[in-house]
């Protein structure tokens, strides 16, 4: 399977022309980025919690949420994923990085 981030960014740009009544994204969307980015919130507390309790099943199912819900925040914002692939990118070729991993969490 070659699913990827970028796909679902482009399922969600599709999708926000939909219309509210068949289409979460679409209502998602319309209901404006604070309510997107609440459920967003929500579902990483969902997520945190199956991780805490080491469910795999749960935090496969969950973290599925929390990409999702980020997508459509970035979306409601206007940011591409490229934006945050290359702050990402960015960081990995960053100097400095070994000296943050010596530090306490
Ligand atoms: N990946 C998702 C996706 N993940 C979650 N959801 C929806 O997000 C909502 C989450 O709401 P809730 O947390 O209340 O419900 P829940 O997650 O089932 O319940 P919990 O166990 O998490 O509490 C549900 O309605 C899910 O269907 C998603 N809705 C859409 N997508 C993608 O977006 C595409 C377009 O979807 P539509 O916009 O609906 O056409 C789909 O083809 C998918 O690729």
């Amino acid at each position: 399977m070659t699913f990827t981030l970028t796909d679902l960014e482009a399922r969600i740009a599709e999708r926000a022309a939909a219309s509210p009544d068949e289409s979460w994204t679409a209502k998602l969307l319309a209901a404006g980025p604070e309510r997107c980015a609440k459920k967003f919130g929500e579902e990483a507390v969902e997520a945190v919690i199956a991780a805490v309790k080491g469910d795999r099943a749960e935090l496969i199912a969950e973290s599925a949420d929390v990409l999702y819900h980020l997508l459509v925040v970035l979306k409601a914002r206007n940011v591409a994923l490229q934006d945050v692939l290359s702050q990402l990118e960015a960081r990995t070729v960053r100097s400095g990085l070994a000296e943050k991993a010596a530090r306490p969490l």
